[in-house]
């Protein structure tokens, strides 16, 4: 395809997300192309544009959405300027893949829904990377199946390296166990009703202070229960497992052994430094997804409502380690636009 046919992206936060989706659309994605990048911090923006025939910098989103080339954004700024994004976005009619989370507390992502309810059509789909990765997939196609009977249980393990300086308690379950709280809704086909977080002595690893590691136990509304180990500080790599217990046998994903070497009384594998290793292809994946929807005039994969039930159950999970109970997750009634 001739460049000037493609979709034309602005993609908004050109840090360690945004600069890896600005070199996918232009090295990986077909169909699209980055026309524009936005960057609070000029310098950065800069950076990532350079070397991209043609491509604007600007510091001011709504600015940058107003340009004529322009057909589409991708919203990779920290959760805390996605609403403000999104009201721009729909402004100007214009379709986006905004990255998790949609936003940061259900207030503000009932104020996107009800925005995106007054377009009167669906223009959203959020990072919600997963459901595009290859062993994910797997899993929902057999589950989907039914040959396993009904879902009791789903065992998950996440587990980072280590965490940045500016982590939260809080962050454990707004940040990581995010992407748990979709896949759970997304291959059960069920919602969250309540969670409860306990949390065992806190890491050698871990910052002074911070509650790590956290083990988050989630009720669906169709009788299944869920629980995640959510470790920021292992220390020796990145880890994202999952096995759903059925009625008549079980799956498990995320064993990583890709290549077992035999050698010197030894044997093993690699585990993956980080989530931008170990879910390449799902991002490559979720990007064309959305680009080739997007030329279609479609919204497919997780969208609005989604991102609103997960930001309702991080809150109500975030809720139940400070308070140290179960907390039941409350969701308005679903609308019709996203049933
Ligand atoms: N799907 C996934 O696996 C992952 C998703 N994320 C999500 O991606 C988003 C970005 O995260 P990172 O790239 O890790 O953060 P980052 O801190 O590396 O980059 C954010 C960039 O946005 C810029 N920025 C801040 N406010 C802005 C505004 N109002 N307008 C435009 N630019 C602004 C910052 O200057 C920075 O360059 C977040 O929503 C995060 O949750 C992050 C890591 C993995
Ligand atoms: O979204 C992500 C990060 O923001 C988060 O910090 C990690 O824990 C997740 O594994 C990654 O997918």
């Amino acid at each position: 395809m001739k460049r000037h046919d493609a979709l034309g992206v602005l993609v908004i936060g050109t840090g360690r997300m945004g600069a890896d989706h600005v070199r996918r659309i232009e090295e990986v994605t077909s169909g699209a192309r980055v026309v524009a990048v936005v960057d609070v911090d000029p310098a950065r923006a800069e950076q990532v544009a350079a070397g991209i025939d043609g491509c604007r910098t600007y510091t001011d989103p709504v600015a940058a959405m107003a340009s004529p080339d322009v057909d589409a954004v991708l919203v990779a700024s920290p959760g805390v300027a996605h609403e403000a994004a999104l009201l721009a976005a729909f402004s100007h009619d214009l379709p986006v893949l905004c990255e998790k989370p949609l936003t940061p507390d259900a207030a503000s992502a009932l104020r996107v829904l009800e925005a995106e309810r007054r377009l009167g059509r669906r223009r959203v789909q959020v990072g919600f990377m997963r459901r595009y990765d290859a062993e994910y997939l797997k899993l929902k196609s057999l589950l989907d199946t039914g040959r396993l009977g009904r879902p009791l249980m789903l065992h998950n393990v996440h587990r980072n390296m280590a965490s940045p300086p500016w982590w939260t308690s809080a962050m454990h379950i707004n940040d990581s166990v995010v992407h748990e709280i979709d896949v759970t809704r997304w291959l059960l086909g069920q919602e969250i009703t309540a969670v409860t977080v306990l949390c065992p002595r806190p890491s050698v690893n871990a910052p002074e202070g911070l509650q790590d590691p956290q083990f988050v136990v989630m009720e669906t509304d169709g009788g299944a229960i869920v629980d995640v180990e959510i470790n920021v500080n292992c220390g020796f790599g990145y880890q994202v497992r999952a096995e759903v217990v059925c009625e008549r046998g079980t799956a498990r994903i995320g064993d990583g052994r890709g290549m077992v070497v035999n050698s010197a009384g030894q044997w093993g594998g690699t585990i993956a430094q980080d989530f931008i290793e170990r879910f390449e292809d799902a991002y490559d994946r979720e990007v064309q997804a959305w680009v080739d929807a997007t030329r279609r005039g479609e919204v497919t994969g997780p969208g609005v409502w989604d991102g609103y039930a997960v930001a309702a159950v991080c809150e109500a999970g975030v809720r139940a380690r400070t308070e140290g109970r179960r907390v039941e997750v409350e969701l308005v009634e679903r609308p019709a636009l996203y049933r």
